[in-house]
């Protein structure tokens, strides 16, 4: 393993966070907490402070922190993609073993794309995403997000919030989504103010909100996100980006995100794992995404996962369809209510039909960006897909 990591392999340091996790383990970075990437940094100073002032959801992590740690370490270590990295199978092959068709190329820089060629617009995006993390971690080192973070205000309570709304309404919670274009609709609002959208979803009964902070595909950014979260707006706030590497994680929480999305359809177990105790430690939720029935059953394998989000798009056709929520539901919802895990109905919802049908599924939140954000007045908008007005 040691001499994968010193070949400089891109594809390591970026795919696979827990391998290289696991070197610093070996190398005794635990004594100083969690370290990450091969210019990792000792957690130690001000590291309680990252956590989150006020979340019931965090308990966990401040009453057992060490047993739990210690236990997580252990999985980590003796996870079984290490085991098979180590007997050489690259990390492409591995992920293939979970469902994953997501390729990763980690192409040092652009043009470099080593002769791969995307099959679809997801593993497009991804890899776009790796040169972009490149060149953002080079831009902003490790230890300079650390203090943004340190500088950042505490998070807010993003389960909470969902689940007193549901109390309060009777419907499932809304997560409003502030985005401007996607690429299977193209731009979606021309006169797009990411702070007064924000404000008007808020005053109209949104529990949560989604803010994209991905630019080539969405339009948006992580100034965006900042701006919203500097705005004053109460609800809590969901980094919506194509997460691969902790540093995005770290950097989500300096720019004022209180959940990030993971998605089960690019992240093998492994990395689903460490993300969410790295979430955990800088106080975030992880909203897990998932789209067939084989990423929900890997996802309701791992410990500790509270809020599932069934996308009813398929990321790399495009495709929508309602239906898909009730389907990863209907026989395992018994089970996702005795785990208490929330779940969220995502993208394609437009009249309180669907909403009542993703209701009658299972979910207990939804998320909606198209359907509002188009509108001319999407507070009116929020009305007319819950059919009755949600704001108090
Ligand atoms: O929406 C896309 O075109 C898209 C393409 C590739 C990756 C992700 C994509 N969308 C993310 C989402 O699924 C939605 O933003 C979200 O669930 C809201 O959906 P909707 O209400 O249908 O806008």
């Amino acid at each position: 393993m040691e001499s994968l990591l010193a070949n400089g392999s891109a594809r390591v340091s970026i795919s696979f966070q827990s391998l290289t996790y696991r070197r610093e383990i070996l190398n005794g970075g635990l004594r100083f907490g969690p370290r990450y990437l091969s210019n990792s940094i000792p957690m130690s100073s001000g590291f309680s402070s990252l956590r989150c002032t006020y979340s019931p959801n965090n308990k966990e992590n401040i009453s057992a922190g060490s047993v739990t740690h210690a236990k997580e370490i252990d999985e980590l270590i003796h996870a079984e993609e290490v085991k098979q990295w180590e007997s050489g199978k690259s990390v492409n092959d591995i992920a293939a073993k979970q469902g994953i068709t997501i390729r990763r190329s980690c192409r040092p820089a652009p043009p470099a794309g080593g002769g791969m060629v995307p099959t679809n617009i997801l593993e497009q995006i991804i890899w776009d995403k790796e040169v972009e993390v490149i060149q953002s971690k080079q831009r902003m080192p490790v230890k300079t997000v650390e203090g943004l973070i340190k500088d950042a205000a505490p998070t807010r309570d993003f389960i909470g919030a969902l689940k007193q709304s549901y109390l309060r309404t009777g419907v499932p919670a809304l997560i409003a989504e502030v985005k401007k274009a996607s690429p299977s609709r193209g731009i979606l609002r021309e006169n797009f103010d990411p702070v007064e959208i924000a404000r008007t979803y808020e005053k109209n009964g949104a529990a949560c909100l989604s803010i994209l902070t991905d630019e080539k595909y969405f339009k948006g950014s992580f100034e965006n996100l900042e701006k919203v979260r500097k705005a004053g707006i109460k609800c809590p706030l969901l980094c919506k980006e194509f997460i691969i590497d902790l540093w995005q994680i770290y950097y989500a929480r300096a720019k004022g995100a209180d959940a990030v999305l993971l998605i089960a359809g690019v992240l093998p177990d492994i990395d689903i794992k460490y993300m969410l105790k790295t979430c955990r430690e800088l106080g975030l939720t992880a909203l897990i995404e998932v789209h067939n029935e084989r990423e929900m059953d890997r996802v309701l394998r791992i410990n500790g996962v509270q809020l599932i989000g069934i996308n009813n798009r398929n990321l790399e056709t495009f495709e929508v369809d309602i239906s898909n929520t009730r389907k990863l539901l209907e026989s395992r919802i018994q089970m996702i209510q005795e785990k208490d895990i929330t779940v969220v109905g995502e993208s394609g919802l437009f009249t309180p039909d669907d909403v009542k049908f993703v209701h009658d599924s299972g979910v207990r939140a939804v998320l909606v960006g198209e359907s509002l954000i188009k509108q001319e007045d999407p507070g009116l908008a929020i009305r007319g897909l819950f059919g009755k007005d949600i704001s108090n």
